[in-house]
């Protein structure tokens, strides 16, 4: 967005460029960084740019529409809002503005959100998934999955990639700690006590969920969360077809291949690698995807390759950042409106005419 005039952001890296330029340093390191030597930081997005994509012509393209379904709920478009925490770092009206700029687009708020999820829920316009981690204290974890039925929430969305945050060399140079003033305020204070507190190289968000998160948990642990809550359960952090057969064999409703955008496991594969294994193995449980998605033309290829959904996580938070609900609504109409030109360019008016067929080039 260089030159003296400031440009209006026409591209996904126009509102990262905007974000980075405004934010302080430690806070955009927290959003940008990856764990480890982001090898899968940056194999997310490389992934994506090794596809092509194979145009089909004369197909009748008068009326292209994104429109979808996920778990019995009518959605615009496939493009919804990763769970990302703590949006009031970036935004003084945080996940509220972000509810109002989804706009009926699918959004996972973060078990980490900033703002109420009374207040989250008033301002959306579309479905509202509740993501979670499992906490040792599941007084603590089952008073949060009521807060989000009393809200309204249609679904909970359990991270399972993440039994501890790990390494993320930035955060632990910054010594990262949420500022005061920013909290995760619709978790129970017991949990949040030693939140702010960097220690011994750590971030103070690793240090904190070393502390708080249950790592004993298993398949069989999913049993109690079902037996509580009619709400149904999506897996997020699924990347192989033995842990896709196993979330079919537990009753779970949904899955979403992710690698927490190249924040955990330094080393797994580019979720766009991952999405058919998991998607064969799915025998029809619906997939969603997130993890450097960029363009609408990122989005097709997931989408082509069996995705239902996909999800952005940091570009939604540069929208944010960059102008609040506004920003978010242009980051997210961005990518619609790009997805529904590639649909147009390939010939594939709907989403149910785009299959494997759309996408080459691999590994
Ligand atoms: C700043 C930040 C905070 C995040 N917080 C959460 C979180 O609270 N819960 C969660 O399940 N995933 C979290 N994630 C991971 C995202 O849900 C998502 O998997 C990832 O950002 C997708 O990749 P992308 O950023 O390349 O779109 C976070 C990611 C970022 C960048
Ligand atoms: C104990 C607080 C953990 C916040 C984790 C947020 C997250 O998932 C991230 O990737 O950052």
């Amino acid at each position: 967005m260089g030159g003296g005039k400031k440009a209006k952001p026409d591209r996904l890296a126009d509102f990262a460029a905007a974000a980075a330029a405004t934010l302080p340093g430690e806070v955009w390191d927290y959003l940008d960084g990856g764990a480890g030597a982001e090898w899968t930081l940056r194999e997310n997005t490389a992934a994506f740019a090794r596809r092509t994509l194979r145009p089909r012509v004369l197909t009748d393209v008068s009326r292209v529409s994104p429109a979808t379904t996920l778990l019995g709920a009518a959605l615009p478009h496939p493009v919804g809002i990763a769970p990302t925490a703590y949006h009031r770092l970036v935004h003084p009206d945080g996940e509220v503005a972000t509810a109002t700029g989804a706009a009926g687009a699918l959004h996972v708020v973060s078990m980490f959100a900033s703002t109420p999820l009374a207040d989250i829920a008033a301002a959306a316009s579309g479905p509202l998934w509740m993501q979670l981690y499992w906490l040792r204290d599941r007084a603590v974890l089952l008073d949060l999955v009521r807060r989000a039925e009393a809200a309204g929430f249609d679904a909970l969305v359990l991270t399972v990639d993440t039994p501890t945050v790990a390494r993320r060399p930035r955060d632990a140079r910054n010594g990262f700690t949420v500022p005061p003033g920013v909290a995760a305020v619709n978790v129970a204070a017991s949990v949040m006590a030693s939140s702010h507190v960097a220690q011994d190289g750590s971030s103070a968000i690793e240090r904190h969920s070393r502390e708080q998160f249950d790592q004993t948990t298993t398949w069989a642990d999913l049993a109690w969360l079902r037996e509580r809550s009619p709400l149904p359960l999506v897996l997020k952090g699924i990347l192989t077809a033995e842990d896709t057969r196993l979330a079919r064999a537990h009753g779970v409703d949904a899955v979403i291949v992710s690698n927490h955008g190249g924040r955990q496991l330094d080393g797994a594969p580019a979720t766009v690698d991952a999405l058919t294994e998991v998607v064969d193995a799915a025998a029809g449980l619906p997939v969603l995807l997130d993890g450097g998605v960029r363009s609408g033309r990122d989005a097709l290829v997931a989408l082509a390759l069996g995705a239902r959904a996909v999800l952005l996580g940091r570009p939604v938070v540069w929208g944010l950042a960059h102008a609040g609900a506004d920003g978010v609504r242009a980051v997210l109409n961005l990518v619609v409106d790009e997805l529904t030109e590639a649909m147009t360019l390939t010939g594939r008016p709907t989403l149910a005419d785009l299959d494997r067929s759309a996408v080459s080039g691999t590994r």
